[in-house]
């Protein structure tokens, strides 16, 4: 689903990201760790092409889209999880939902002007599709619910259900579980589940070692912007290298 070859990525001379390479296999879902200021974010950021690559080549399904624009990758099917936008904060649950999809007819005026049926129609399937979403994340007691007011995991919730909108086939999910509390990231676990019976292809960040374990197929470890080893949960939770990065010293 994903392949990252040789990737570079320079700030003023230093390598945040240095010949990393790897992959992601289809309707899998995949922990990218390492210790802070590893590369992982900034990773994120070629992939999803907020940032342009210096050197290497990243495919998406076969097709190499190195330095495609944000919105040419996600219109193959990636889509990435942001905080809510402060303008979106005040708006319900449901707003921030159906606000997502770009491309509708409704904004472009003219097709608001002349042809209302079917921009009409489009709202209808947009809204369907949001409740959609929040019946699948168990919000919908939530749906008239101002952003703002929301828990830290229901924002994460939240985030998760707009990247959905997209319908995406690759989900790039930025530490899914930072600031939840327990019930909630159990939910959140789930969900991420579910998304892959639904087929879907998970990559994600995070540093809850517990959400990694418990949820992950692979696992790709980072450090100093290289890839470092990679291999199922229980053995890199054994792996001296692994350990060594973290610790920053050697183990016997
Ligand atoms: N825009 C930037 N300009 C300069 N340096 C940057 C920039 N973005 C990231 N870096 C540096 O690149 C390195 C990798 O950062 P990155 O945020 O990708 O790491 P990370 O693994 O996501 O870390 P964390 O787990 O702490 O979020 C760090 O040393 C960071 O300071």
């Amino acid at each position: 689903m994903l392949k990252v070859k040789s990737v570079v990525k320079e700030f003023s001379g230093f390598r945040a990201v240095d010949e990393c390479s790897f992959e992601v296999e289809k309707n899998t879902i995949t922990g990218l760790i390492g210790p802070n200021g590893a590369g992982k974010t900034t990773m994120f950021n070629l992939i999803a092409g907020s940032l342009k690559l210096d050197q290497g080549e990243v495919y998406f399904s076969e097709q190499k889209v190195n330095n495609f624009a944000p919105h040419q990758i996600a219109r193959l099917g990636l889509a990435r999880t942001f905080q809510i936008p402060k303008t979106l904060r005040k708006m319900t649950v449901l707003e921030n939902l159906m606000l997502v999809p770009s491309g509708q007819s409704g904004e472009n005026i003219w097709n608001s002007w002349f042809r209302g049926a079917k921009v009409e129609n489009e709202e209808k399937v947009n809204a369907a599709k949001a409740y959609e979403t929040l019946e699948f994340l168990e919000m919908e007691h939530l749906a008239d619910e101002m952003a703002v007011n929301l828990s830290g995991g229901q924002k994460k919730l939240l985030e998760l259900g707009r990247a959905l909108m997209a319908e995406p086939e690759l989900i790039l999910l930025d530490e899914p579980g930072a600031g939840v509390n327990p019930t909630l990231l159990n939910k959140i676990a789930e969900n991420i589940l579910k998304l892959k019976e639904r087929g879907k292809t998970i990559l994600l960040i995070e540093h809850n070692m517990d959400l990694i374990m418990n949820i992950c197929d692979r696992v790709i470890v980072m450090n100093d912007g290289k890839h470092l080893v990679e291999g199922t949960p229980a053995e890199i939770k054994t792996n001296p290298q692994v350990l060594e990065a973290y610790l920053g010293e050697k183990t016997a």
